[in-house]
């Protein structure tokens, strides 16, 4: 398998709603797209997931297009490769900088199942041929409006209301919540918004009984979220702070979560995802999936690692129809009563919409 030719293209979409966050409100979405084509032709693609700002990590797509054009395509290009995994292990010299990697790994990855001629949640191992989703809320401007939603999202038959919460939205809206849906599965994503010193009030958060509490504590902490879990009934789910495999492995030894959202960019990649889904299945630690309002091709991505059999609570991959008015796949990905069906077509299974992508891109360029 080589990747003989790169189109790198800056895309710009419109989301259809604000999406609110501890961090700040943003309703354009930014990201970069990654064509990898091979000698016959042949495309896999990948989805970059850094936002146009570092709110969520110290990556960015100018960052990413740099590392792209700069660094990662030069090393990879014309390579003759057998398996996907020569990817990360041909960029383990680049620290950091994940979800440029992951970009690129995830087009080899899809171009790899094409060339097998077999589905890509198959070629990672996958089993599954449907999926539970759930649906993750941002922070609105009312407890009345947030209601709502939750309402809306029950009758659609999500297997999971995930609420973000920060001081000041917190435990008076998540009993509200509860007051109003006192069955649905529930949990609350923090976003790095509290430090150990608020850890009374997240223990009011046991009231609720959440599924979980994302990342309640710092972005690249493991030894608070130990200290906080212990005084927790509430398991910990661990997100940003989670980037590689050694991250997991050493949350784990020190009990600092009890759950792992595996987001792939976060973590460099398919590979490396695939390597912390492993360990926490040896160790008796549930994954989902988390998202990043990824357009389709990286929610595509995103179905196929959650048939991997340790994904055994609700992930974030909601309907194209949750953010975009148009997405850039055919089909869209489609959410029936919380399920989304895995496709059985070679590769990604959605086909990506030429006409649609043009429409969306700000820039690219090509690389062979
Ligand atoms: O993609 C989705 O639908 C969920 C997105 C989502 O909840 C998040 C994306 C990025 C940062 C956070 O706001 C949050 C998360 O941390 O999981
Ligand atoms: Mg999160």
């Amino acid at each position: 398998m080589k990747v003989t030719e790169v189109v790198l293209r800056h895309m710009k979409m419109r989301m259809k709603a604000p999406f609110t966050t501890s961090f700040g409100t943003f309703q354009d979405k930014e990201f970069l797209l990654l064509e990898a084509k091979d000698e016959n032709g042949v495309s896999g693609w990948g989805e970059s997931v850094a936002f146009h700002s570092p709110w969520y990590n110290e990556e960015t797509l100018k960052t990413n297009w740099h590392m792209l054009e700069d660094f990662i395509i030069p090393n990879l290009l014309n390579k003759e490769m057998q398996h996907p995994d020569e990817v990360s292990e041909t960029l383990s010299y680049i620290r950091k900088n994940n979800m440029a990697k992951s970009a690129f790994e995830g087009a080899v990855w899809e171009l790899y199942a094409k060339q097998k001629g077999i589905p890509l949640a198959k070629a990672l191992g996958g089993t599954a041929n449907e999926i539970e989703v759930g649906i993750s809320i941002g922070i609105q401007d009312s407890i009345d409006e947030l209601l709502n939603l939750i309402d809306e999202y029950v009758k659609e038959g999500y297997k999971r209301i995930k609420v973000k919460i920060k001081p000041g939205w917190d435990v008076e809206v998540m009993r509200e919540v509860r007051k109003h849906f006192p069955d649905v599965a529930l949990m609350a994503d923090a976003n790095s918004a509290y430090t150990l010193e608020d850890i009374n009030l997240l223990k009011q958060l046991d009231e609720f009984d959440l599924m979980m509490i994302e990342q309640p504590l710092a972005s690249d902490d493991i030894i608070d979220h130990a200290v906080l879990q212990r005084e927790l009934i509430t398991p910990v789910c661990l997100d940003e702070s989670i980037h590689s495999y050694e991250d997991a492995r050493k949350a784990i030894e020190l009990g600092s979560c009890k759950i792992i959202n595996i987001k792939i960019g976060r973590v460099g990649g398919l590979t490396e995802s695939k390597k912390i889904h492993d360990l926490c299945q040896e160790r008796g630690i549930p994954v989902w999936c988390g998202g990043m309002l990824e357009s389709g091709i990286g929610r595509a991505h995103n179905i196929a690692l959650t048939t991997l059999s340790n994904f055994i609570m609700p992930g974030d991959t909601a309907a194209s129809s949750r953010y975009w008015e148009k997405d850039l796949i055919d089909p869209e990905v489609t959410v029936e009563d919380g399920m989304i069906k895995v496709p059985g077509k070679p590769g990604l299974g959605y086909e990506p919409s030429y006409e649609t992508i043009k429409q969306f891109t700000v820039f690219e360029k090509s690389f062979s």
